[in-house]
């Protein structure tokens, strides 16, 4: 039995239809949802989560609908939303305490022993008698899913995991998910590349309302392989005759004009360029 089934689901809110004939199925490992803003990655998550019903089809956690079995749903689905609040004026072990008691989660030692092995888990154990106030937002992100982790779900939703994070925190949290996700499924909602270049197994990419790829980040570079080309541009008429001819992924003023790197159509071009290797961003570019 898969630990996730999304079957034709279409969602809707009024006449406003969202997504369309969703159609996927995942274990363990980490899946990226990808997509522009508004294509649909927080309705979806909402929809897995059994936050929100889908307006036709169905969403089955192991094997279990996300509509008939609500309560039995919710204990399976762990998620951490973009933005969450934590009480800053409690310490990590006060705030898990207190998740584990509200969820009956046994004896008082019980919850000690799994809290201590959560906070190990995030790296938090330094910091557990520290005010949540005091916390970088790293801290706050790494303590947000030790609260998810301690009701020990199959699947764990995580939005946006590592916007707002620094470099050296983003590393640390990725870290994490990648390690949880050997033993989970985790889903990763991001327009960040980086963050399924880093970590994801699958991804899937919404366009159009719909799944418009799903399978490994190779397979989806695999669409573009050898098209993606690095060129200097000297004259500006020529530049803007190429940004209207071809989809540029960046630009970049350099001491012999601007360097561009950009999507090779099936014509030959009439400048000189050199291939380069294929990267998620510019799947990104070439797929929107
Ligand atoms: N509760 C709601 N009521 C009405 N429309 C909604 C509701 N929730 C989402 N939508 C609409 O659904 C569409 C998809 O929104 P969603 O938040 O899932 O996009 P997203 O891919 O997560 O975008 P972003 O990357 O900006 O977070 C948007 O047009 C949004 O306005």
């Amino acid at each position: 039995m898969n630990k996730l089934e999304v079957a034709n689901v279409y969602k809707s809110f009024r006449k406003n239809e969202v997504l369309k004939d969703i159609n996927f199925k995942a274990n363990t490992g980490i899946l990226g949802i990808l997509g522009n803003h508004g294509s649909g990655k927080t309705v979806l998550m909402n929809l897995i989560s059994g936050l929100t019903k889908p307006t036709q089809g169905r969403v089955l956690i192991n094997g279990l609908d996300t509509v008939d079995n609500s309560i039995q749903v919710k204990e399976r689905v762990g998620y951490l939303p973009q933005d969450f609040s934590l009480y800053d004026e409690l310490n990590a072990y006060e705030m898990l305490g207190y998740i584990g008691k509200l969820n009956k989660m046994g004896t008082r030692q019980q919850i000690d022993d799994r809290i201590d092995e959560v906070l190990e888990w995030v790296n938090l154990k330094g910091a557990a008698y520290r005010k949540v106030g005091s916390y970088s937002p790293g801290m706050r992100r790494r303590l947000g899913i030790s609260l998810v982790l301690i009701k020990d779900p199959d699947i764990i939703l995580v939005d946006e995991p590592t916007t707002g994070l620094d470099p050296l925190e983003q590393i640390r949290f990725r870290a994490l998910l990648a390690s949880l996700g050997e033993r989970k499924l985790i889903l990763l909602s991001t327009h960040h590349v980086d963050d399924i270049a880093a970590i994801c197994d699958q991804l899937i990419f919404l366009k159009n309302k719909t799944v418009d790829f799903y399978g490994t980040p190779n397979q989806w570079l695999g669409g573009i392989q050898s098209r993606i080309a690095e060129t200097v541009i000297r004259d500006r008429n020529q530049l803007s005759e190429l940004t209207r001819e071809y989809k540029v992924i960046s630009m970049k003023q350099v001491e012999s004009g601007v360097h561009v790197r950009l999507i090779l159509r099936s014509t030959e071009p009439y400048f000189p360029y050199t291939l380069v290797n294929t990267e998620l961003e510019d799947a990104l570019v070439y797929y929107s």
